[in-house]
């Protein structure tokens, strides 16, 4: 279970952003919706550990991540939450394989190539497991983006607006794997976005003000 509790958060000189308290059941799928600038990658960076509300609590599976110490919250983060980013961002002098297998490493978990071929086949990608990512196309790079946030099959997957660069095709394929990704993994999956194509997949839905 996921919860964020009284949180607020202000940067130097600005307002403070207060979030509404937050509850997630494990597997639940969650859209988070709000206007540009309203605090939607503030609030996925409070939930991912990145960044530490100046006010509240956010609890992962009864973990206080902020209570956590540094070190420990980077495994952490490592292990229990995958993120996907509107880009992906894939260090391009690493194949795709060597890129998943950096992820498990962070991780301080062991190498797993039967993890990594099982996951690059299920994103119908694993002809391009020793490709450089500068050789693939958009839509490919977004499955690998998404790869290596199930690698460790993570409790919490987050995606960052991971459809808006892509086209009509793609946006629906790359929801449809999130979805079942998350699924494989019972794991909570939350999407931000504005795209409205996506908003009917979602039956659960945050909001911010
Ligand atoms: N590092 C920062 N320093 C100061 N203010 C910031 C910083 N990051 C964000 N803000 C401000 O906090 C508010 C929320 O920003 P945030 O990026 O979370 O919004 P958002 O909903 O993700 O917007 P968008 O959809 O446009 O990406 C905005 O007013 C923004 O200007």
């Amino acid at each position: 279970m996921i919860s964020l509790k009284s949180v607020v958060h202000s940067y130097k000189d600005t307002k403070p952003i207060s979030f509404k308290d937050w509850q997630i059941n494990n597997g639940e799928q969650w859209l988070l919706l709000g206007e540009s600038g309203s605090g939607k990658t503030t609030l996925l960076h409070i939930l991912t550990g990145i960044l530490k509300p100046k006010q509240g609590e956010v609890n992962i599976n009864q973990t206080s991540i902020y209570s956590l110490s540094s070190k420990n919250l980077d495994q952490f983060r490592g292990r229990n939450i995958g993120i996907i980013f509107q880009r992906p961002h894939l260090i391009k002098s690493l194949t795709i394989a060597e890129n998943l297998l950096l992820v498990q490493s962070f991780a301080k978990l062991p190498e797993d190539h039967k993890r990594i071929d099982e996951v690059l086949n299920s994103l119908d990608i694993i002809h391009k497991k020793d490709a450089y990512p500068s050789t693939l196309s958009q839509g490919q790079l977004q499955r690998v983006s998404i790869a290596r946030a199930v690698i460790n099959k993570p409790a919490l997957l987050i995606a960052d607006e991971p459809t808006s660069s892509l086209d009509d095709k793609n946006a629906t394929a790359v929801l449809e794997l999130l979805m079942e990704q998350s699924g494989l993994n019972q794991a909570t999956l939350i999407v931000a976005t504005h795209d409205k194509r996506v908003k009917d997949a979602f039956t659960h839905t945050y909001s911010l003000a």
